[in-house]
């Protein structure tokens, strides 16, 4: 019966999250528990559980008390357990579960999309051909690119021009032509009639020098005037670039008077582009500015998953979690790196493995040779364990601090020259023998549990690199 309802409730998620969101996320949860009103969730990494809880906790907790209103509480833990047997759910006996509370604002991944949705002919001469792969489905949503995928979405769907221009900017390899090229698939998915022009400004500067040559700057000018929707990438490009700045000008203010939406990207906000006349960057600045700002750990994560999952390649968990950490520079780059592991992996006929992977990015991450602290230790060890730096010096012995002190102590007596008194006292003036007992323990548990050994792997490969 639970199994059942649980199997109609991942149903329904798949319906609303789509595929390949549903296959990065929800469908690892296992049903491990259930019973007197209470579910208990697993999935199989810290970070997967957390995401998931953040994402879909308050969605799947609602469809459990829409399917069972006898179900009060749902749980999700990290872990794989199979189920045990159950004993049924009583009906009634429980309140209904909580009413709905708004879901949370966040974004889908993913999603292996088969094929684009219009056919290359469909795309305009005039403009540049899109990437079928960056598609609003494709693009992992975070923190630090939600508005500027919220207002691009806006735009998409908007029957009607809602601000003019929208112009996008943020730093290289952040997802700015990934979500101009979205906005132009979606279009011309659901609006087919609308013709959408999206280039480089370098392309527009290039076809706006052969009109000139050509003395036949009136078809040009006709041609980028009879567009629903102009968007021109990195328009940094004609900076300093008056007779095409001019010219853009113009078809600018032609088309934000004929009602025409206008999308630009950018490096930089417009108050910041230098070498733009003024009267183009206060245009620019008319409409809706977004930025995207700098991936966090969890996005490059989530942008990782979706990746491998796209090349339907098998990438550990810790792999991908070193890599997140490792290439925090852009996307393009976290992609690169991810794309030789598993063309590696490919080639030579060999799973994916933490040792693969640094040696084939070896000149990527190339191992800084500054001296690891122990304080460094600590708190990354802390943050992996998601406990306070404070409990590295506590006297609390609970082992959900304990364990993470002694990785600590471990690694420090690994990774530093310092002795065992030394580290003892900085571990809240412990004694060294309590490190010594520390080190031995941490290596029992590695021999005798591969899935510590291999967290404990993970933290020393992330301090060394
Ligand atoms: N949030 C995201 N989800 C999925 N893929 C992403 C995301 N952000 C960036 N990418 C991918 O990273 C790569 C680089 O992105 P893109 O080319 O859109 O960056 P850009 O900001 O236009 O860079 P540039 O400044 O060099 O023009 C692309 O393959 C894109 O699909």
């Amino acid at each position: 019966m639970i199994d059942v309802e649980w199997d109609r409730i991942k149903g329904r998620l798949r319906d609303e999250v789509g595929d390949a969101a549903y296959r990065s996320w929800l469908r690892p949860i296992t049903l491990q528990d259930a019973q007197d009103g209470f579910v208990r969730l697993g999935l199989p990494t810290r970070f997967m559980r957390d995401w998931v809880a953040t994402h879909y906790g308050e969605r799947i907790r609602n469809l459990w008390g829409a399917e069972n209103p006898a179900i009060r509480t749902v749980e999700i833990v990290v872990g794989n357990a199979p189920r045990r047997p159950l004993s049924a759910v009583a009906a009634p006996t429980f309140a209904p579960a909580p009413a709905a509370v708004a879901a949370s604002p966040v974004a889908d991944t993913v999603a292996a999309r088969p094929a684009a949705p219009c056919a290359p002919a469909d795309v305009d001469e005039l403009g540049a051909q899109l990437d079928s792969r960056y598609t609003f489905k494709n693009f992992v949503v975070g923190k630090p690119n939600e508005f500027a995928y919220a207002a691009a979405r806006r735009v998409a769907e908007a029957e009607a021009v809602s601000f003019n221009p929208l112009f996008l900017y943020g730093g290289v390899g952040l997802g700015k032509t990934h979500l101009m090229h979205a906005i132009a698939w979606h279009i011309r998915e659901h609006n087919p009639t609308r013709r959408v022009l999206y280039l480089s400004a370098e392309k527009f500067m290039y076809r706006f020098i052969r009109a000139l040559r050509s003395q036949d700057t009136m078809s040009f000018k006709e041609q980028f005037r009879s567009v629903d929707v102009l968007m021109v990438d990195d328009v940094q490009f004609i900076a300093g670039k008056d007779a095409t700045q001019e010219e853009f000008f113009h078809t600018f203010n032609a088309l934000v008077d004929q009602g025409r939406q206008i999308v630009i990207s950018a490096d930089k906000s417009p108050s910041d582009l230098e070498g733009m006349e003024d009267r183009l960057r206060s245009r620019l600045n008319s409409g809706l500015v977004a930025d995207i700002h700098a991936t966090t750990y969890e996005l490059r994560l989530g942008i990782l998953h979706s990746k491998a999952e796209q090349m339907a390649a098998a990438v550990p968990q810790k792999v991908m979690e070193f890599l997140a950490h490792k290439i925090a520079s852009n996307v393009r780059e976290l992609e690169g790196a991810l794309n030789r592991v598993v063309a590696h992996a490919q080639l030579v006929g060999r799973a994916i493995t933490l040792e693969t992977t640094q040696e084939v990015l070896h000149d990527l991450l190339k191992a800084s040779d500054r001296r690891i602290t122990i304080e460094e230790i600590q708190k990354r060890v802390a943050e992996h364990f998601n406990i306070k730096l404070a409990e590295m010096s506590s006297a609390r012995r609970s082992r959900q601090v304990a364990r993470p002190r002694q990785i600590a102590m471990y690694l420090a007596k690994q990774l530093t020259s310092r002795s065992l008194p030394e580290i003892g006292r900085k571990f809240g003036g412990r004694d060294h023998t309590t490190v010594m007992h520390a080190v031995k323990k941490v290596e029992e548990l590695k021999g005798a549990d591969q899935n510590f050994a291999e967290d404990v792997e993970l933290l020393r490969r992330m301090l060394q690199s």
